[in-house]
């Protein structure tokens, strides 16, 4: 049988959406993912890059900097009354930091996910942190925890310029959905 055109293919794909709302997932959401100063020290970049890059996600943006306390009070600015806050400074200045965004469909949730529990003890096996660390206070990755939260800290750690945009071109089918 022959196949249809390329164009009443996608007529037919745009009407099947509109008339049954089918809600499909963006492939230009964006995460903030950083790889925090104990995975830098560890030698655990590579590593926690691979698991987002064999999971097919985009990588749009990467940089490692010595993050300043001021940044570092802007992007934990929820948890500023904790008891742990002092600590949590302490350690995130402690050295080195690779921060990162990530596109592709429900990636927030996604690495949410692939990252784990906040707590490494009750993280599930298979997580970034239950496969790579003990404590919380050494849990070797940040992700975003919600889509706002997400465009704060990309907006907070990058420059708008510094995000590059480019096709994957395996993925060139999928993106068009
Ligand atoms: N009880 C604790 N003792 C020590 N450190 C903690 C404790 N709770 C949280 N932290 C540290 O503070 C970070 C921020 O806590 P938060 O509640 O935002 O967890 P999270 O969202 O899983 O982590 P992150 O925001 O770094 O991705 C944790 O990742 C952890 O490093
Ligand atoms: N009881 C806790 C909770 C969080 N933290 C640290 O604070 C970070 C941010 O906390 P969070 O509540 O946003 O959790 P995540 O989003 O990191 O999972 C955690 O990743 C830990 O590094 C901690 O040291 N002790
Ligand atoms: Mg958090």
């Amino acid at each position: 049988m022959e196949s249809l055109p390329l164009y009443v293919t996608s007529i037919v794909l745009w009407l099947t959406k509109e008339l049954f709302q089918i809600s499909v997932p963006s492939a230009k959401e964006r995460t903030f993912i950083a790889v925090k100063p104990d995975g830098v020290q560890r030698r655990l970049v590579g590593q926690v890059i691979h698991r987002f890059e064999r999971r097919g996600f985009k990588l749009v943006g990467l940089k490692l900097l010595q993050v300043s306390k001021n940044l570092l009070s802007q992007h934990y600015c929820q948890l500023t009354k904790k008891p742990f806050y002092p600590d949590l400074v302490e350690y995130m200045t402690s050295g080195p930091v690779v921060a990162m965004v990530w596109e592709g469909p429900n990636i927030v949730q996604t690495c949410r996910m692939m990252v784990g529990h906040t707590n490494p003890a009750e993280a599930h096996a298979g997580t970034i942190r239950a496969d790579f660390s003990l404590h919380v206070s050494r849990n070797v990755v940040h992700a975003s925890d919600s889509l706002e939260g997400a465009q704060r800290e990309i907006m907070l750690w990058f420059d708008g310029h510094d995000l590059l945009k480019w096709d994957c071109i395996d993925q060139s089918v999928t993106s068009e959905l």
